[in-house]
């Protein structure tokens, strides 16, 4: 597993820690990684021989990495992407998938849904939805990877709609923060008329997007986790009550 090197406050190594005490203690405290868990801070060495490629960074570091990564990938290997966010570029927005199958050379994937992070990791039940461009059987292959009795996940051939319900979201959310302290009510409006929203702008940006993706976790399932519980709700909210700055929240 490629981890962002990071020096920690005791001058120790981010994944020098990892790699002893088999927990990322900067970022997910308390819970203990698979023992076959090997952190590595160099890329390239990180992708050596891989023939499956799990891509789960912020957005904003993706074109650095993609650019690292081409022409390093050969022989046949299947990408996913558990990216929510896309690309604004001058000629118009990317898609993560669409950014790795290009600067690489490969298929990508998609996994979205209602999914704290933490939440997963004590293992408490959770959906998540797989979206495929062409082969059916890829998408199998990494539902019955990530499959687990407490992690339950669908393929649905939308790539763009997936992707975009896990873009998407975030904007409602913030939304929801913004309107906390006005009740339920309110909020459940700002889910409804968001989730109506983007399935809008998605089939303007992608006429193939399907009506049944937004019913997916990815969609409808993960703006109601985002919109009660999401980092994005919780800046919106302190952002209302304090009128500070967003950069500085
Ligand atoms: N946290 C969550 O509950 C969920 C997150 N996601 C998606 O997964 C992705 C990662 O999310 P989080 O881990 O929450 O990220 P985050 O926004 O909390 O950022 C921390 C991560 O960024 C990495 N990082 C920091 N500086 C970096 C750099 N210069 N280059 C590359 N990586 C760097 C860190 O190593 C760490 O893994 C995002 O695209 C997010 O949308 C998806 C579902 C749930
Ligand atoms: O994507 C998420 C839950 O599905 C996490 O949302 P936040 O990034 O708003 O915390």
């Amino acid at each position: 597993m490629w981890v962002f090197e990071e020096v920690l406050p005791n001058g120790e190594k981010l994944t020098d820690v990892i790699n002893k005490t088999n927990e990322n203690v900067k970022y997910l405290p308390g819970i203990k990684l698979g023992r076959n868990v090997v952190a590595d801070p160099d890329l390239e060495n990180a992708v050596k021989e891989a023939n499956m490629l799990v891509f789960v960074t912020p957005h904003q570091f993706m074109d650095g990495i993609c650019k690292k990564l081409s022409g390093e990938i050969t022989g046949e290997v299947e990408a996913i992407s558990l990216v929510k966010g896309m690309e604004v570029k001058k000629e118009g927005p990317c898609m993560i998938s669409s950014l790795i199958s290009k600067q690489l050379g490969i298929n990508c994937c998609v996994l979205m849904g209602a999914n704290i992070a933490n939440q997963i990791a004590m293992e408490k039940f959770s959906e998540a939805t797989v979206g495929y461009r062409e082969s059916r059987e890829i998408a199998e292959t990494w539902v019955q990877l990530f499959s687990t009795p407490y992690f339950m996940v669908t393929a649905v051939h939308d790539v763009e709609g997936v992707e975009l319900c896990g873009t998407l979201k975030n904007v409602v959310a913030i939304a929801a923060g913004f309107v906390d302290g006005l009740g339920n009510n309110t909020k459940a409006a700002i889910m409804r008329i968001g989730l109506r929203e983007m399935r809008a702008l998605s089939k303007l940006m992608f006429p193939s997007v399907k009506d049944s993706t937004f019913f997916e976790s990815c969609g409808v399932a993960d703006v109601i986790t985002t919109c009660l519980q999401g980092r994005n709700r919780r800046v919106a909210e302190a952002f209302a009550q304090s009128g500070g700055k967003i950069k500085d929240l």
